[in-house]
């Protein structure tokens, strides 16, 4: 039992002779593999799942990340890096978080990526149930800076959750309340969605994810986090309540510069993963991404998949919910019928 006088010990993460983390290749939900997955995501609050994504879907998901940075940027500029400016950046979207576009994004290929088998027989074995909805989230794309230093992201740490409201809540009143809410009208109300793992006292799981799109090392920039923070949340939460002035009370993302964390800074480890692998990372997990310092681009996609029977998807949420998806769907002319398994529809809440 952890007491507010125990020191935080991040354990040691194994890695290849490649100096890539440790994965797990799965055959199926509930494979022998997938319960030694379960068993290293338990103890430190992220797992590596190999060949999510072929490398054709790689390849195509890069190239669709282009299409949505030309289209924002308004002009075509994939092949020539003179043109990576920050001035053209800035209309990407999150351009310091190296996220692409500010809320959601509805291209045909990032709709169909999230009916991907592997995907959801990941997530269904480190959540432990098959019966699992798909959330809508966007691209990250991270530009080389070895060259141009200026085109570097925010190295960064933080939650998506409110700590403090996690820890202090007596049930999951809060979470919904703020989830039934919901009529997906704007594009925020995904990220709404993400962000609401309820209370401790509750102690669901909630998980989150990226597959990265091209083999990630450590130069390279991207996904890092403090392994085995999520057994560690509510007590550095109670611990650092005089952070949470910072913050809107019901702030739902919580980002802490170094100057008030340098020891979680200093256990943060970057998850370096192949093309196609997903990272899947308990939502308590204190998280973010370092820059890049290498000549090579970084792209992931990001995603959550979670219960569909949690008692926060009220039937008029779920409609609500599957009337907006349609409508995404039929903008890129996605077919439910033709063009989604029913793995898909059931992961898209569209399924009767
Ligand atoms: O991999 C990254 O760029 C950061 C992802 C992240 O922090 C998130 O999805 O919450």
């Amino acid at each position: 039992m952890m007491t507010s006088t125990t020191k935080f010990q991040s354990p040691v993460i194994p890695r290849d002779s490649d100096g890539f983390v440790k994965s797990f290749t799965l055959s199926s939900y509930n494979c022998p593999e997938a319960s030694a997955a379960r068993t290293f995501f338990e103890e430190y609050g992220f797992v590596v799942i190999a060949n999510v994504y072929t490398p054709e879907q790689c390849n195509d998901t890069i190239s669709d990340i282009w299409n949505v940075i030309e289209s924002l940027v308004g002009q075509p500029l994939r092949n020539n890096e003179q043109l990576w400016t920050q001035e053209f950046w800035s209309r990407t979207g999150i351009v310091h978080e190296g996220i692409i576009g500010d809320a959601s994004l509805w291209t045909r290929q990032i709709l169909l990526n999230r009916q991907t088998p592997a995907l959801h027989t990941a997530f269904a074995s480190v959540l432990g149930t098959e019966n699992l909805l798909v959330n809508q989230d966007r691209y990250g794309m991270f530009r080389p800076t070895k060259e141009h230093p200026e085109r570097s992201t925010m190295t960064n740490l933080h939650l998506d959750m409110n700590p403090w409201l996690y820890i202090d809540k007596e049930d999951n009143s809060h979470q919904l309340e703020t989830l039934s809410k919901l009529r997906y009208r704007s594009d925020d109300d995904w990220i709404t969605e993400n962000n609401e793992p309820g209370c401790a006292k509750i102690g669901e799981l909630h998980v989150q994810g990226l597959v990265n799109l091209a083999d990630n090392r450590e130069e390279d920039g991207g996904f890092w986090l403090v392994p085995g923070f999520h057994k560690y949340l509510t007590q550095w939460a109670d611990d650092h309540r005089d952070l949470s002035h910072c913050y809107g009370h019901y702030n739902q993302f919580i980002m802490i510069g170094r100057q008030h964390i340098p020891e979680l800074y200093g256990a943060a480890c970057h998850i370096s993963s192949r093309a196609g692998s997903a990272i899947l990372w308990d939502q308590r997990t204190m998280h973010g991404s370092r820059a890049n310092q290498s000549q090579c681009p970084r792209y992931a996609q990001f995603f959550k998949m979670f219960p569909a029977d949690h008692p926060a998807m009220t039937l008029e949420r779920a409609e609500k919910r599957s009337k907006a998806i349609m409508a995404k769907l039929q903008a890129v002319n996605i077919d439910p019928e033709a063009d989604l398994t029913p793995l898909g529809r059931k992961l898209f809440g569209l399924a009767t």
